[in-house]
């Protein structure tokens, strides 16, 4: 976390590049990655490789170790893998994270338990745990409400608050489709830094994103995440550019209305 909240400051950025490699051969796509890692670097925050899309490919595990060296060293990677298993499997997915592959964090389902998350915390490494997630269906479980009061989706966060007084680098994955979601658990866990995906090809609202997601007393806090809109431009470079810029001003604004 110590790392992200570096890089954020020193690139001026909130910016997360997704990266989702579609295409159809092998060289192409690792060049089209390699390209889109050059011309997006200095707008990076962090990068977030989705796990799926390189295991969908025969050489999917090397692409992931090129891509760790591509990727400047002082920005995080951030391995989109969605682990959650039992504690000794949870053990081995992070092996396979940060020892084979070299990630500076994961995202993780929490829905085993404790044992799905623990695994994944060391001093050095960022766990951004599912909490509210982009995708509309997610409503039918998420938003449930508890007998003891809060949804599933604050249950998650409450959670992952109480294990961050003990473990560093703990964070949640919050959807962007949500704006009001992301407010309310801003307001639970006022400190929590927040992966937020569903801008661009979802339809997220960037400025609602960031008037509710952004930390109004650092204007930090929160990493904004966008795949395909980036993957698909003509141009990825201007198009995190732009995006970076969109999410300066609107957090311009977030900390001095707090002021
Ligand atoms: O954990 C994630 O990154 C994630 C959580 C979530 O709630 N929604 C979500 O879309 N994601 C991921 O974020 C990326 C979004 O991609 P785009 O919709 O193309 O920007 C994909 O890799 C998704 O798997």
């Amino acid at each position: 976390m110590e790392q992200l909240i570096r890089r954020a400051q020193s690139s001026g950025s909130l910016l997360c590049v997704g990266l989702d490699p579609v295409g159809t051969s092998e060289t192409e796509v690792a060049a089209r990655l390699h390209g889109v890692v050059l011309q997006t670097a200095e707008f990076a925050a962090a990068f977030k490789p989705n796990l799926a899309f390189f295991l969908a490919r025969p050489d999917g595990v090397t692409l992931l170790q090129r891509l760790r060296e591509w990727i400047p060293a002082d920005v995080p990677m951030i391995l989109d893998g969605k682990f959650g298993d039992i504690a000794n499997t949870a053990d081995r997915y992070a092996a396979f994270a940060y020892d084979v592959i070299g990630a500076d964090g994961v995202t993780v389902n929490p829905y085993m338990g404790d044992d799905a998350i623990l695994p994944f915390a060391r001093p050095d490494k960022a766990v951004f745990v599912l909490a509210k997630t982009s995708n509309k269906p997610a409503h039918s479980w998420q938003d449930e409400e508890l007998v003891r009061g809060g949804t599933v989706s604050d249950f998650s966060a409450d959670v992952v608050q109480q294990l961050s007084s003990e473990h560093s680098g703990l964070g949640l994955v919050v959807g962007a489709t949500n704006s009001e979601a992301l407010a309310h658990l801003r307001q639970r866990c006022p400190e929590l830094w927040f992966l937020v995906p569903g801008v661009g090809a979802q339809g997220g609202d960037l400025a609602a994103t960031v008037r509710a997601g952004c930390r109004p007393s650092d204007g930090l806090g929160l990493l904004i995440n966008t795949s395909r809109s980036i993957w698909q431009a003509v141009d990825p470079g201007a198009a995190a550019r732009d995006l970076t810029q969109q999410i300066n001003a609107l957090r311009t604004e977030r900390v001095s209305d707090a002021v």
